[in-house]
């Protein structure tokens, strides 16, 4: 089997999609490009996760073709290739339709930059990608007019899209930013959250990306 390590890696993200409830059924994706070989391994169209095994991630090349797997990849697989030949630093990508994001999404509303898990986690605010149809050749480009070297933005209308250099840290983008969007929709129903400094933001993105954990 090619790239069973990253199939695996692929597989137990949407697993967590499902256990972190950031999407329900089939919904949703997960993607990973191996840097060697520049295949990507991407879970399956609609097919729920729990009782997948690694055989059942689609692996492809950067033109989309199936190198090995038995079913027809994500319906997203476009937006997924695009990002990977548009972006060599980003080695995954992570699709979900976690409902306090996509409440932002519907509004068309970036989430701003309330609280220090979105400055560690996704690097600052998150933006809106403008509204395109799935599926379309339309929704890569759209993703990378907004994201920058945010980990995470919003897909108008839809839900939203994490990114990073590996797997591990798309899936900690997705579910990082679906808490903090908790924490600022309740914010919003109480009050009127206030944004951190930006000069406080570099610091909380640099303390996680130099500092944090066992660095
Ligand atoms: O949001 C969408 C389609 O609108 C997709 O993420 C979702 O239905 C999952 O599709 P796939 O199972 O990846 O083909």
């Amino acid at each position: 089997m090619l790239l069973e390590n990253l199939r695996k890696q692929v597989l137990d993200a949407a697993l967590n999609l499902i256990k972190y409830r950031l999407v329900t059924l089939t919904g949703g994706n997960v993607s990973g490009r191996d840097p060697e070989t520049g295949l990507v391994a991407i879970t399956p169209s609609g097919m729920e996760y729990e009782g997948l095994t690694p055989e059942d991630i689609v692996v492809l090349d950067l033109n989309g073709n199936i190198v090995e797997g038995k079913w027809k990849p994500s319906v997203d697989t476009k937006f997924h290739i695009y990002i990977y030949k548009n972006r060599r630093d980003i080695n995954s990508v992570i699709h979900t339709h976690s409902t306090f994001a996509s409440c932002f999404a519907a509004l068309n509303e970036e989430i701003p930059c309330v609280v220090t898990t979105l400055a560690n986690e996704v690097g600052g605010s998150v933006p809106v990608a403008r509204y395109t149809p799935v599926g379309t050749d339309e929704m890569g480009p759209a993703i990378l007019e907004v994201i920058g070297d945010k980990r995470a933005c919003l897909l108008a209308n839809h839900g939203v899209v994490a990114v990073g250099p590996d797997v591990r840290h798309a899936l900690v983008a997705a579910v990082m930013l679906e808490d903090a969007a908790k924490v600022y929709f309740a914010a919003r129903c109480i009050g009127k959250p206030i944004e951190l400094p930006e000069s406080e933001v570099i610091k909380a993105k640099e303390l996680f990306l130099y500092k944090y954990g066992q660095k």
